[in-house]
Formats: C-alpha cells, structure tokens, sequence
C-alpha cells in the first residue's frame, strides 16, 4: 500500500537507487568478461589466419603445432570457464538478499497507483492524451508516457474489470504504437487484443469484431482470437437475423459500420451520481458560492476572552455562516508542522473506516490516506495544538479523540462522508463513552499544488488548504443530531502531498460550553 502515501514514495527512491547501482555492477562485470572474450577471439585469429594462408609451413614449427593444441585444450577451457562465469546467478542472490532488506512495491501498489490516476482524470476531466503528454491540467509535470506505460495503465484497469478505461489507454497506447515501433516492449497485437475484448464489453460487438481481424492479420495463429473472432460473429448473426425477422431491411444496410464506440463510465459506486457530479465539479472549482452569499462574509481578529490572545489574536474568516464553517489562518507554525509530521511518519497506516453495519474497522476504496494518531503524552506540540483548539473553539478537548494526523499520496481522497456518527450506525464511539463527534477541527498541515479541496457538497462551499490555516464546524445541531449540511469531502491531490490533522471534538463536556440554540429547528425536546 505504498501508493497511498507520498512519504512512502520517497522510500521507494532508495530502492531504485539500490537497483540501479546493482545493475551497473552488472553491466561493468559483464562489460569485463566481453572484453576478455573479445581478446581471446582476436587471439584465436591472429593465430588461424596465420596458420590458413600456408598450413604446412605453419605446422613445420613445432611451436604452433604445440600452441595450436593448447588453444584448443587449455585456452579454450578458460573461455568456457569464462563463459559459465554466472554472473547473473551472483547478482540474483545478492538481489535475494537486498530484497529482504529494502522496500518494493507491490503488485496492489501498482494497480492502486494505477486506480488512482484513472480516478483524477476523471474527477479533474483530464483527457487521456494529455496525461500521456505528462500534462495535468495544462501544466507539464512529468516525462511522456510511452506506448508500453500506457499499454500498462490499460491492463490494470482491465483487471479491475473498468473497460472504460482500457478502451482509453489501450487507444492511446495502440496511437503512440505507431510513432515508436523499434523502442516498445509490448506487440501490437496485444494491444488490439485488449482493446478489442473491453470495446466488446462496452457493448460494441462490431468494432471487436473488427480489431479482431485486424490482430489476425498480423498473428493468424492466435487461437484465442479465432475463438473470439467466431464468437464475435455468432452474435452479429444472430442479431442480423433477429432483424431481419423483425423485416427490418434498411436498417440492415447502416449496420456494416462499426461506429464510433460509445465508450461510457461505469455508474458510480456508493454515492449518488448527482452527489458524485456535485462532488467533482466542487473539486474543479466549477461551483463557487454566490456573490449573495459570499458578500457576508467576515474576517476579524478575535480573542475569545483568552487573555494571552490578546497579544496575538486569531485571525479568524467565515468561510460560511450558515452552517457557521471558519477558518483560522496562522494557527499552526512551520517547525509544529515538521514535528508533527515526523513523529507521525514512522506511524502512518492506512486509514480505515468504520463498515455501517457490523462495526469493524477496514480499508475503503473511498478513503485512501495513511494516518496515525498521536498522544498528548507524545510531545509537548501534540499538548499544545490539542489545546490550542480549545482557545479557538472555546469548548473542551477533554473528551475529544487524539490527534489524528493524515497523509495524502497519489489521488488521495475521502469521498463525501459525515463526521458524526449515524443513529443506525453500529457500534459508532461507543467505546469512547463520549458521545457523538460535536465538532471537527482540521488543520492543514501543507499547500497542495493542485486538487486536495475539503469540499461540502450539500453547501456549494470548497475550502483550499493553506499550510498553518485550520478549518473548524458543528457536525451536530444543539439538539444533538447531526446536521446532514455538513457531509463533506477530501477531493483527490492531483499535484503536491496533502497533509493534514484533526481533532474531533466529542459531546461530553460541553453541556454548559456550546450556547443552546433557540433556532434549531432540529431540537429534540423528547
Ligand atoms: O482532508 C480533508 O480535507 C478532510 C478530511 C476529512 O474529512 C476527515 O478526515 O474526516
Ligand atoms: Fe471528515
């Protein structure tokens, strides 16, 4: 699960640079060994192409008699030892051995690395062939990707059974195919071969059919293509027929062409598509809040009645008043920030999340992070942001959850969720004996260069991380029930590490801090 963590990427690094210097031990050994072989050929035919021009003079020296047999008993015992020198079998066992030492990445890795660039491009609309430019969203980021780094996002997908996707980079594979012939690794065939199969499941039997042929042109004997082939064949047929039952001639005559592939996403798992749609279009920046609202908005220093505030009040800004959403800029500083981090790195995890219905914790294709959680105990700094979010939310942190602090690596996310926890949700804090989650306060614990909004779908509002800044809200009206408006979302870093930590902040405590509310409409008198 390294993919999901772009510390763990710079761990990676080291094992590649552990790589490359065993491969270039290998090359110069090799290099060695051919040289000596290429003196020994040059010695051997010094000595033949003496020995050729006049065989009976050259024999009448019993030397060359002598040296001609020993070239061929002991010299050439030791261009075979020469040979045999295994020095591939020497390097293998010392791989074996640095294996165990050193971090690789997994086949999970590379499908999870590979899932989470299928899924900014489609949360980001980036279009296939400017991702194999090495292009996001305008700005060129990276190498360009080749036809075989193409041809293998598209077999990741494929084994995630996303069709959708292998249609677009195999199309892009197959496109970049053609311009680099002598430098790709992976055959043409087997590009159509992918293509073909997942435009087949994508419903066009036509154009599979089609690509199909083509891949035979060039591999008559690939027998499972000829399957494929009859089989694409049999369904075509058949559905000629059933038309031509139906006399449904003319329609007949347009069906030659295999059309352009309408090549649509699968629906959207767990959410909503109209959720997800809100969702993205949040991360995009194609929403914004409207001038009516935004024009209300407030930035003050305040000081909570803390009289160390004084000093340095809070910069505090409305990023929404209703449900009241602030934002707290400068309340973290750089060395907090790197201290935190490094305490956390050695701890980071995978994040789970809680299943609904039977209450374990697990991992989730819909939040990928890795967090670790850290102690007041731990650090003075840990104390001291604990407590800090006292001073800004002026309620208790006696009863609030350890200092969850999170990573984002490549397409990090957290899809749309609640903080709270639901009334049919099993098991939901109840080991904790504090309550709901009252309040959230995340602070963002680096910029993030593109993507990586907390977004709330509900509300039209998308918060941009700041390194320092903290965003603080109520998950639950006063009554205690949680307020939907707050479902809210990490999007996907596109660009950058995304860091951030949490305090959540539980009910008990706080009955005589947080001030009822005479206009929550959602009080529950019972
Ligand atoms: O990272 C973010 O922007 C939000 C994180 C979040 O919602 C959570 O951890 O519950
Ligand atoms: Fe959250």
């Amino acid at each position: 699960e390294v993919y999901t963590a772009i510390v763990d990427l710079e761990n990676l690094l080291k094992t590649e640079f552990i790589l490359m210097e065993t491969l270039q031990n290998y090359i110069q050994q090799q290099e060695r060994k051919l040289d000596l072989l290429k003196k020994q050929v040059a010695i051997y035919s010094i000595e033949y192409e003496k020995a050729r021009a006049d065989p009976t003079e050259y024999f009448a020296n019993p030397i060359n008699a002598y040296l001609l047999v020993k070239r061929l008993t002991a010299d050439w015992k030791y261009t075979e030892n020469l040979l045999k020198n295994d020095i591939y079998q020497e390097m293998t066992n010392n791989l074996t051995d640095l294996q165990d030492n050193i971090k690789f990445p997994t086949d999970e890795d590379l499908s999870g690395a590979a899932v989470a660039l299928t899924r900014l491009q489609d949360t980001y609309n980036l279009d296939t062939q400017s991702i194999a430019r090495g292009e996001l969203n305008g700005v060129k980021y990276s190498t360009e990707l080749s036809s075989d780094d193409c041809f293998e996002l598209g077999r990741q997908s494929y084994f995630n059974e996303d069709f959708y996707h292998t249609v677009l980079w195999m199309r892009e594979a197959l496109r970049k195919h053609d311009t680099e012939q002598n430098n790709t690794n992976t055959f043409k065939w087997e590009i159509l071969e992918y293509l073909a199969f997942s435009v087949y499941m994508q419903g066009n039997v036509r154009l599979a059919f089609k690509l199909t042929e083509e891949l035979l042109s060039m591999y008559p004997n690939h027998e499972r293509a000829k399957g494929n082939l009859e089989y694409y064949r049999n369904i075509i047929d058949n559905e000629e027929k059933s038309k031509r039952k139906k006399g449904e001639d003319e329609e007949l005559a347009m069906i030659d062409d295999e059309g352009e592939i309408e090549n649509v996403a699968s629906p959207p798992q767990g959410l909503t598509s109209t959720e997800r749609a809100k969702y993205e279009m949040l991360c995009r920046k194609e929403i914004e809040l409207p001038i009516s609202i935004t024009s209300k908005l407030k930035c003050r220093y305040v000081n909570k009645g803390k009289p160390y505030l004084l000093i340095a009040p809070l910069k505090e800004e409305e990023a929404l008043l209703d449900p009241r959403i602030v934002l707290y800029r400068e309340v973290m500083s750089d060395a907090e920030i790197e201290t935190i981090q490094t305490l956390a790195k050695p701890r980071l995890k995978r994040a789970t999340v809680q299943n609904q219905k039977t209450g374990e914790l697990e991992v989730a294709h819909y939040r990928i992070s890795k967090s670790a959680w850290l102690k007041d105990d731990d650090h003075p700094v840990v104390a001291a942001v604990r407590r800090r979010v006292e001073d800004i939310t002026s309620l208790t942190v006696e009863t609030a959850e350890e200092l969850q602090v999170v990573n984002y690596g490549i397409g990090g996310h957290y899809e749309p969720h609640f903080d709270f926890a639901r009334k049919d949700e099993v098991n939901a804090f109840k080991s904790l004996g504090t309550g709901n989650r009252i309040a959230t306060a995340l602070f963002y614990m680096s910029d993030v260069k593109q993507g990586g909004a907390t977004v709330f779908p509900p509300l039209n509002l998308a918060l941009w991380p700041e390194k320092g800044s903290a965003a603080f809200w109520h998950n639950l009206h006063s009554s205690g029930i949680g307020n939907e408006q707050t479902r809210h979302a990490a999007c996907p870093v596109l660009t950058g590490s995304k860091w951030v930590s949490n305090v959540w902040l539980h009910e008990r405590g706080q009955e005589f801090l947080r001030p009822c509310d005479p206009n929550d409409m959602n009080r529950d008198f019972s």
